[in-house]
Formats: structure tokens, sequence, C-alpha cells
């Protein structure tokens, strides 16, 4: 459907709006033949073809969201099966390459390969086994690529927690956060949650976030509008404190929760945090390397179905303070080291259990001098590493769960692609819905405005309006329809004899503008008709302006008689054009009557 604003025209194709199901032969681009048409003039059958359409298109749409339901439970279930059996522990290595002002030595101490790493020290030889080793050339999208499938889950309605651990200076904070060039693990993955979100067809997703940092023991809401002004000024926000529901829900009471609509609100609030942890430190370095950062992102997920549930989850984004300051402040005081890590507990007690998938990065560095500080993070991994009950399989058995992975792998390839595709027929469906929905309102706007024609002849109008109080048409009408008037509105005697009079009078004209509509009904339902066309308008001209000049020999200058019709839209706006003064709505030729209807009008006025 095309609408020419400067016509004023509606453009519609003559064949009825298709419908999805439509059979290949009609699908087949032939020229179909575009017919103007006026949108008061929409033939029964046309109206009746749309009704059709429009009740197909919605039991097809409601069978592309079931399937489209069903097809989500199976991309869940499989997803599942996949992590499940790699492990809802999974552990990642990152070397860090060497850095300008690193010297590089002949001997380099680490090694690596796929999914193990090799750091030779004093001698020592030690190998540590991972589900992923991402080497020195590793870009920030190899990593993410790894991590993509977890936040699959999050949205799924797991609580998922991506950890970022590892010796001071090795890329903890470059893996989460990055740089604006290179953006990091947390920046990539709530834009993917956007994305996600958006091709759900099934579900309404919304995301909350919030960022807290861990100092010995503290908690500092990074997201809250009072932050201290003074890098030592205490935060009012500063201890927030931790609670657990009887479900076993975590949560921090008081704790900054803000709503993000969309990726560059929330990259917006990310960077506000990010600024807060690093200001609030007289030294950057000691900011990142002494404190745990927190980012939460919280998905509320709700089926479309009427009394659906909603799920809640979590996203915890976490780079860890250095490991060796964490083993460090443990051997100076297990007091200390207690206050800073259990709250970190405490906290991610609801997003650790069995339900909950975990993935560790940890980061090591090249460097020589720093080998002995690598074994020590290498060691912690692989403890974290051992809980996995998949781990320490034979070689045979390895093989099997191998395959199995990338069977499950392939399934959920098959099912996301037909999701996807679905997916857009679904969109196409709900457009084609919406804007056939649009049409049939819009051709029940001007049917009806057709019957009001029909029924009242334009002078009817003129002094329906004319009889009535300033009050807006609108109001009339619902009073007209309900059958109340308000008391101020009903005759008296004497009106109802000015009105007579008014009345003989305006009969007369009634009944040649009536001949004109009807002229004007048969011509729009016996064919459909352009009003550009210039015989039309010339044929819409004459037998409209004709009668009218007869009927209105004895009308005042300011009724249509003296106009140049233009066309039948510009009479047609004449004469439903409230907003004209008062006085040209009058019709009376008899200098009586008119002051009579005049003084009749001021009083109606006076009323309202
Ligand atoms: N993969 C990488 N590629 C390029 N540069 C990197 C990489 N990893 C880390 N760097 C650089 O190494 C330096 C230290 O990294 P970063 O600050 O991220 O370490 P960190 O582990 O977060 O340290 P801290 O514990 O102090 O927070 C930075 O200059 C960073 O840009």
């Amino acid at each position: 459907m095309l609408i020419s604003a400067e016509k004023e025209e509606i453009l519609i194709s003559q064949s009825p709006v298709s419908s999805m199901s439509v059979p290949e032969s009609i699908e087949s681009p032939q020229p179909v033949p575009l017919v103007y048409t006026d949108v008061n003039v929409v033939p029964e059958h046309e109206r009746n073809e749309l009704e059709k359409s429009i009740s197909s298109l919605e039991g097809e749409v409601l069978a592309l969201k079931l399937k489209l339901k069903s097809l989500d439970a199976k991309r869940k279930e499989v997803l599942n099966k996949i992590i499940d059996t790699k492990g809802s522990i999974r552990v990642f290595c990152r070397v860090r390459p060497f850095l300008l002002t690193e010297r590089r030595p002949i001997r380099e101490p680490v090694s690596f390969g796929p999914d193990n790493v090799v750091v030779r020290s004093g001698g020592a030889r030690k190998e540590f086994e991972f589900d992923k080793v991402f080497h020195q050339s590793a870009t920030q999208e190899d990593v993410f690529g790894e991590v993509k499938p977890i936040l699959r889950s999050a949205l799924d309605g797991h609580n998922v927690c991506v950890l970022a651990y590892g010796q001071t200076g090795t890329g903890k904070t470059f893996t989460m956060d990055g740089t604006n060039e290179q953006p990091g693990l947390a920046p990539r993955a709530i834009e993917e949650l956007f994305n996600e979100a958006s091709m759900d067809h099934t579900h309404s997703v919304t995301f909350t976030m919030s960022m807290l940092e861990i100092y010995m023991g503290n908690l500092k809401d990074l997201l809250s509008a009072r932050q201290p002004l003074r890098s030592n000024e205490a935060s009012t926000k500063c201890n927030l404190n931790i609670q657990v529901d009887s479900k076993g829900c975590v949560e921090i009471e008081g704790l900054t929760e803000v709503e993000v609509h969309d990726f560059t609100k929330a990259r917006w609030w990310y960077n506000k945090g990010r600024r807060v942890r690093s200001t609030s430190w007289t030294n950057v370095n000691e900011a990142s390397s002494r404190s745990h950062c927190l980012t939460r992102i919280t998905i509320f997920r709700r089926g479309d179905a009427v009394g659906s549930k909603t799920e809640v989850s979590k996203l915890w984004m976490i780079d860890l303070g250095g490991s060796e300051r964490l083993l460090k402040t443990g051997a100076i005081g297990q007091t200390l080291d207690e206050g800073r890590n259990s709250k970190l507990t405490q906290i991610l007690k609801d997003s650790l259990g069995t339900r909950s998938k975990v993935l560790m990065l940890v980061h090591i560095s090249p460097r020589d001098e720093d080998a002995g500080e690598t074994i020590c993070s290498l060691s912690f991994t692989k403890r974290a590493r051992a809980v996995e009950s998949n781990r320490g399989l034979t070689e045979e058995l390895r093989k099997l769960r191998e395959k199995k992975i990338s069977e499950l792998d392939e399934e959920m390839r098959d099912t996301q692609e037909t999701y996807k595709k679905i997916g857009g027929r679904l969109q196409e469906a709900e457009c084609l819905l919406s804007e056939n929905k649009k049409l049939l309102r819009a051709t029940d706007d001007s049917y009806q405005e057709d019957m009001e024609k029909k029924v009242l002849s334009p002078l009817d109008h003129l002094k329906e309006t004319d009889a009535t109080p300033k009050s807006s048409d609108k109001h009339v009408r619902i009073s007209k329809s309900s059958g109340f008037v308000p008391r101020f509105m009903t005759a008296t005697v004497a009106s109802r004899l000015r009105q007579t009079m008014s009345e003989k009078e305006i009969n007369a004209k009634r009944q040649s503008v009536r001949s004109v509509a009807k002229t004007l009904t048969q011509l729009s339902t016996s064919e459909s008709l352009s009003l550009s066309d210039s015989r039309s308008r010339g044929l819409l001209r004459r037998s409209y302006t004709k009668p009218l000049q007869a009927a209105a020999n004895s009308e005042t200058p300011e009724t249509p008689k003296r106009r140049d019709i233009k066309d039948a839209s510009l009479q047609k706006k004449n004469i439903n054009d409230t907003s004209l003064p008062r006085s040209k709505m009058v019709t009376s030729s008899d200098p009586n009557v008119r002051a009579k209807l005049c003084h009749h009008r001021r009083r109606m006025s006076s009323l309202t």
C-alpha cells in the first residue's frame, strides 16, 4: 500500500492483501495491476478478503510461535548437554605476550599446546591441562568466541560466572575490559546478550546492571549516584550487606541496580563503574591489583503466553585482584584473607552451585622471573578443574566424549538455523498482519464515514455542526450514540420553532446534495476510481458542482457556491472543515432566519 501525501490518495493493489501462505504460482513475480482508489471506496469484497487474510495470518503467527517455543526448548536442552559433557566448570588459560618494555629470554619458561601448558622453573618441569589455551597471538575475538556459548546459558536461566584470575600484570583487566580499539569480554558479552535477546521471538528479555568492588572485606557500590568526592573519602555505600533468601538466592542490600534497555546505555554504565573504580584509588594499578571488580547483569526472561512466569538469572563478570596478592595477604594474616575472600564466596554462593556455569580464565606471564608465580596460579586452577568429574578420563573415553560433543554441536547448529529461519518468517508474518490490521481499520473508518454520509448529506452535517454547542465533535458523537443529551442541550419550545423554520429551507438543499452524494457513492462502488485521473476529476466536478449550484442559488457568499471547487477531496475538506468560522456555516438566505439562527447559536454556545 502506498500513500501519497501530496495527492491525499491511497494506492491499493487490486488483488486482496496476500498472506504468508500464498501458493507458489501466485508468489511468482507477475505484474500486479495497481488501481488508484480512494480510501473511502474500498469495495465490500476487498474488505472481506482483508478480514480473511488477517485471520489466516493470525493462525500462522500462532503456529510459528509454537514452533519457535519447541525449538527453543530443544536448543536449551542440547546446550545443557554440551556444557555438562564439557564440564560446568571450564578453565581456560591465556598467556600474555611480551610487552615492548620486556626483554625476551633465549629460552622461554612457558611453552604450550592447544590445551596444555608446560612451565620450566629451576630445573623442574610442570605440565597443566586446560579446556583451552589462548596463545600470545590470540585476539580478543578468539577469547570471546569460546565464552559465547556460556552466555546463552545465562539467557536460558542459569547463573553464570566468568572469572579472570592470575598474577598482577598478566592481562586480567585487558581480557575483561579491553581497550576502546580491542574491547574485552565484558562489553562484548553485554552486546551479545542484547543481540540474542532481540532474536528471541517467544520471550521478552530485560536486563539490569550492577557493579561493585570488594577490597579488604568492604563492598563498594560502583554505580551509586553518591560517590566520594576525594579518593580517601569514605563512600556512603561502602559497606553493603549480603542477604540470602529462603530459596538460597543472594542479594546485596542497597546495591544500585540500573535498568539497561540497550547496549549503548549499558556500555555507558559500565564505563562509569570502571571510572569510579579507578578514581577512588590514588594509584590506578593498586585499584586493579588489590581489589576484585564485579559486574553483574541480571536477566529477566518472560514467555509471551499469558500467565508466564519470569525467569531470573545472573551473569557475573569478575576481574579478580592479583593472585600473588591474595596468597601473600593470606600468608601475612589469616583474618585479612578471610575478610577479603569470604565476601566474594558469599556473593557468588548462588552462582557457583550445581545449576550454575563457571568459566575461569587464568592468566599467566611469559617472563622468566614470574615462573614461580605462574606455577602457583596454574596449580590453583588445576584444583578447581579437578572438581569436575570428567577429568582424568582414559584416552578411549576422552575420544567418545569429543565425538558426543561434536554431534551435539551439530544438532545445536541445526536447531539454531531453523530457529533463525522460523523467527524471520514470524517477523514477516507479524509485519504483514499489523499492516493488514491498519488497513482494515482505515477501511472501517472510511466505511463508517461513508455510511454516515449516506445517512446525512453534507448539508445535514452542516446543520448538525451549526446546532451543536462548541464542545468537540467527539463528545457530541458519544452523546448521540449513548442517547444521553445534557439537559442544557434539550430543545425549548422557542428553539424548536426556530429550528422548524430553518429546517424547511435546509431540506430543499438537502435533497439536491443527496443526489450528488448518491452519484458519488454509485461511482465509488461500481469501480475503483483515481482522483488523480483528470477524466474522473472532471466527472466528479461536474456531478458535484452542478446540483450544488442549482440548489444553492440563494446562498451567502461564504458558501461553496462561489468557490471554485477544484476536486472532490477539496470539496470533502470544505464540508468537514469544522475549523471554519461559525458564521460561514449558516446557510440561510432569508435575513430573518439568519438572524434567528445566529441568535439560537449564540444562546447555545453561551450555555457551553
Ligand atoms: N593479550 C594481550 N595483548 C596485548 N597486551 C596485553 C595483553 N594482556 C595484557 N596486556 C598488557 O599488559 C599490561 C598489563 O595488563 P593488565 O593491566 O590487564 O593486567 P592485570 O592482570 O589486570 O593486572 P592487575 O592485577 O594489576 O589488574 C597492560 O599494559 C596490557 O595492555
